[in-house]
């Protein structure tokens, strides 16, 4: 039987999760938030405000409704609080361990009749379910970045996922007012396993020199009317998970096609993640992005 989805528990108040606890707030659910650090959780809440600010005086939301959306939050740093909640969206870094251990902890405080969802963006929904006690109510709902602004979600049912998981799953999205593409568990869904490979293509011309930074970026917004250069989306997405996803495609799919770029780990290892750490291929430490390269 479908489970009727009121009360929405986020791990992770990363920029993905603060802007999954925003859509689901705003779409009339009450969400618990959840983060591993006090600190994190508060500057979530303040991207959040800043967030619905921005739509309101973009006329997109009333003060009402962003009003009511702040209330219906609550933030919480352990996850026992999250034991009412009808379905519980995990958003935490791009690891697996880290996500496994998740997991774990929170079927314990579960009732069992929760749906258990993971935002990743390209590990194996299948393997992720069997590290849980109920495989067949685990799903993939993989939002897109920013989340208040874009308008697809990917859902994705593990091998066992059974049908009314997966009904509330879409009835839940489609109230965010967000359109649904269905993919296959394979590595890295459908967006990520086009879009990953091309970012990572942009780093290698950068790493062979073919064009440097500015270059690369306006050949591809201006040349292929991209919204973003790929380098530029690449620091907005976080180096991080995007070093992660090329993993996962690269030993998943077992091709050399997907290796990534050793320019990729070579930031990722200077702690250079793009936007988040204020640094990747731009430095956003002065009053206007500067290419590193
Ligand atoms: C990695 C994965 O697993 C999957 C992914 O998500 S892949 C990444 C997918 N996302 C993309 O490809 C994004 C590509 N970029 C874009 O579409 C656009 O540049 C953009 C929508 C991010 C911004 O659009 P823009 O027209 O250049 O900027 P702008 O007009 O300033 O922003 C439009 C609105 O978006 C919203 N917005 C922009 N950045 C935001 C952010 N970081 N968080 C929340 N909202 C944001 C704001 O409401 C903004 O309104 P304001 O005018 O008040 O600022
Ligand atoms: N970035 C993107 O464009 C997209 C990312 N995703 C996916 O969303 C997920 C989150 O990514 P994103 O928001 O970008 O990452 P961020 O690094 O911005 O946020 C991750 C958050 O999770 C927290 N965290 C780490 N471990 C735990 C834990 N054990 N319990 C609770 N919280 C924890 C981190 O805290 P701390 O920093 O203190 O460790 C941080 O606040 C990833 O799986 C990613 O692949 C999906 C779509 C798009």
């Amino acid at each position: 039987m479908a489970v009727m989805i009121k009360k929405v528990g986020v791990i992770g108040s990363g920029q993905m999760g603060n802007g999954i606890a925003h859509v689901a707030a705003l779409g009339g659910f009450d969400v618990v938030l959840n983060d591993v650090s006090a600190d994190r959780l508060k500057s979530a809440m303040a991207t959040i405000t800043g967030n619905l600010t921005r739509q309101v005086s973009k006329k997109l939301i009333t003060e009402d409704a962003k009003k009511s959306a702040l209330e219906r939050i609550s933030l919480v740093d352990t996850l026992e609080e999250l034991g009412s909640c009808d379905l519980v969206i995990e958003s935490a870094v791009e690891k697996e361990e880290t996500k496994r251990k998740i997991f774990q902890d929170l079927c314990a405080v579960l009732k069992p009749e929760t749906i258990v969802a993971s935002n990743t963006s390209s590990i194996s929904i299948t393997r992720l379910a069997a590290s849980t006690d109920r495989p067949e109510k685990f799903i993939g709902i993989h939002f897109m970045n920013p989340v208040p602004v874009m308008e697809l979600v990917e859902l994705i049912r593990g091998i066992a996922t059974d049908d009314a998981t997966f009904d509330s799953s879409k009835e839940f999205v489609s109230k965010l007012g967000k359109q649904i593409a269905v993919s296959e568990d394979f590595p890295a869904f459908i967006v990520n396993r086009i879009l990953l490979p091309m970012i990572n293509e942009a780093i290698y011309t950068l790493y062979e020199g073919v064009g440097n930074v500015e270059a690369i970026d306006m050949a591809m917004k201006l040349g292929a009317h991209h919204p973003m250069g790929p380098l530029e989306l690449a620091d907005f997405i976080g180096l991080d998970t995007c070093l992660s996803i090329m993993q996962v495609l690269h030993e998943g799919l077992a091709d050399s096609k997907y290796r990534p770029c050793p320019l990729l780990v070579k930031y990722v290892e200077a702690g250079w993640l793009g936007r988040k750490t204020q640094r990747g291929f731009y430095d956003y430490r002065g009053e206007k992005p500067v290419p590193t390269r």
